[in-house]
């Protein structure tokens, strides 16, 4: 058994404002015994606008906010799963990552979003993702972890099951979905898909989300959750965002084994295609 913590918070333009929520957070996680923090994605900020978010951004060299938190893991000896971003390729747009920083405060594995939020939806979101993010190209391999393995997607990415059933095929104990889910399709789809992919994965899902609002035109959902093998919630923080909060759940390998061995899921690969 291994207790785990999901942290819930509101990051705005201000990287030094977010490392000082993300600290606030560290000091919860440490408090409560949890071996592993999981942030939401882009915790190092959330702009207002395409331009802003890429004018904002810094190699994880330079960032002060990757700095701190590495600093954060390193003295509390506390492995960070972390949301941020990354400057492209080409200078004109950036990358939305998430990093492993391992409790020795080195970034040990890093996941680029491969699906982007490109939507116009009537009375609801219009967000255009590519317009300032490239696509990531690659589903990484879950990587060990003191919790197990652990698998990275990224927020948009929980609506594509094709990932997460890959993620298991390659060893997945924990499949993590850290997001910034928008107000109206949180409320219709977040926790439903969530428990899908815990469901069909077998898995336990960590998915750290940002809560309330960011500026004038973005306000996010909320409800971080941990989910157990079985779809069961074992933590939702709700949508409150006065102050960052986080939620914490054991991680039970023996339940994983006993889900997988009582309802083996034996996929058809010789009548449709493995992912
Ligand atoms: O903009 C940033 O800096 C961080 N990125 C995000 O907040 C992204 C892209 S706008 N949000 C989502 O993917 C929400 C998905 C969603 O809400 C859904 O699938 O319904």
């Amino acid at each position: 058994m291994a207790l785990v913590a999901v942290g819930q918070l509101t990051s705005t333009a201000s990287m030094a404002h977010n490392l000082r929520q993300c600290q606030l957070l560290v000091g919860k996680a440490v408090k409560a015994g949890a071996k592993a923090l999981f942030l939401p994605e882009a915790t190092d900020y959330i702009g207002s606008s395409g331009e802003e978010t890429v004018h904002l951004v810094k190699s994880v060299h330079d960032s002060e906010f990757v700095q701190g938190l590495r600093e954060e893991a390193r003295r509390e000896k506390l492995p960070i799963h972390v949301g941020i971003h990354e400057p492209g390729l080409d200078g004109r747009k950036v990358k939305n990552t998430v990093v492993w920083i391992n409790e020795l405060g080195d970034i040990a594995h890093r996941y680029q979003k491969i699906h982007l939020f490109d939507v116009e939806i009537k009375d609801g979101p219009v967000l255009k993702e590519s317009n300032c993010v490239e696509r990531g190209t690659a589903i990484l391999p879950p990587f060990e972890t003191s919790l197990g393995k652990v698998a990275s997607t990224i927020c948009f990415d929980l609506r594509f099951p094709e990932i997460g059933i890959a993620l298991k095929r390659q060893g997945a104990d924990i499949i993590t979905y850290p997001s910034a889910f928008t107000v109206p399709t949180g409320k219709a789809h977040w926790e439903i898909l969530l428990r899908a992919r815990a469901i069909e994965t077998q898995s336990y899902v960590i998915a750290a989300a940002q809560v309330g609002r960011h500026n004038e035109k973005r306000v996010s959902y909320g409800h971080s959750m941990i989910i157990d093998p079985w779809g069961k919630v074992l933590a939702d923080l709700g949508d409150k965002s006065e102050e960052p909060e986080i939620a914490v759940a054991e991680i039970d390998h023996e339940l994983l084994q006993k889900v997988r061995r009582e309802m083996p899921l034996n996929r058809r690969t010789d009548v449709y295609p493995e992912v």
